[in-house]
């Protein structure tokens, strides 16, 4: 029939914005209501992130669903099923370039690819791969904190620790949520020395 398309059509939907901003609860939310409505769900997040539970996703209030912890994007395209019809990855800051292509192609394959992940780094710099992936998705939503300093809408991660390095996981001990304004692209907190 004219107009109905021969297979489902898939998606690749990003939810990002600085640490504490929910990115964790939104994944976490629209993987049990796909559960609900009778979708197989496969979820995955990056080996590195070891904060709470290796086998789960896991959101700063303990909210947490079962995931698979892989180290690279083409372990999760290996391990997709076929009868998968969402896959979900938490923490996609932290996956290879090749996440953009992997989650390109699932979604050719007619399935729903929700990602989550930080949009900026400890700098405010663009994190790489989030900006290509929100570029190649149909829906990005932008999640904001609260400013840990000033009570407004946040949506940058300030360390709170002296390591210029892009990766450091870490939660609480480490980072704050802050606005623009109140944001201070520095390595080395003032107040600390
Ligand atoms: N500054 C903050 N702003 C908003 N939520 C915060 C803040 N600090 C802690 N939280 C808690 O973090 C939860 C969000 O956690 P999570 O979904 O894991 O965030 P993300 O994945 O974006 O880091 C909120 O429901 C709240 O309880
Ligand atoms: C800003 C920033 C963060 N990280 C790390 C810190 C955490 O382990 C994760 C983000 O987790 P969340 O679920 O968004 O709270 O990323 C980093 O390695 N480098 C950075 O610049
Ligand atoms: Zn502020």
């Amino acid at each position: 029939m004219r107009g109905v398309p021969a297979r489902p059509t898939g998606s690749v939907e990003v939810i990002t914005g600085s640490m504490f901003s929910g990115k964790t609860e939104e994944l976490i939310r629209r993987i049990k209501r796909a559960i609900l409505a009778r979708q197989r769900v496969q979820a995955f997040k990056p080996r590195i992130d070891d904060r709470y539970d290796a086998h789960r996703i896991v959101s700063h209030e303990a909210v947490s669903v079962e995931a698979v912890a892989v180290g690279t994007s083409a372990s999760i395209e290996e391990r997709v099923l076929d009868e998968t019809d969402v896959v979900a990855i938490d923490e996609a800051q932290f996956f290879d370039r090749g996440i953009i292509e992997v989650c390109d192609k699932l979604a050719n394959r007619g399935l729903r690819v929700i990602a989550a992940g930080l949009d900026q780094d400890y700098l405010g710099r663009p994190f790489p791969p989030m900006p290509e992936l929100m570029a190649i998705a149909e829906e990005v939503t932008k999640v904001h904190a609260v400013c840990a300093v000033c009570g407004g809408p946040a949506s940058r991660s300030q360390r709170l620790i002296p390591k210029a390095t892009t990766v450091l996981v870490g939660g609480a001990e480490s980072y704050e949520a802050r606005c623009r304004g109140c944001f201070e692209a520095r390595d080395v907190p003032r107040t600390e020395f």
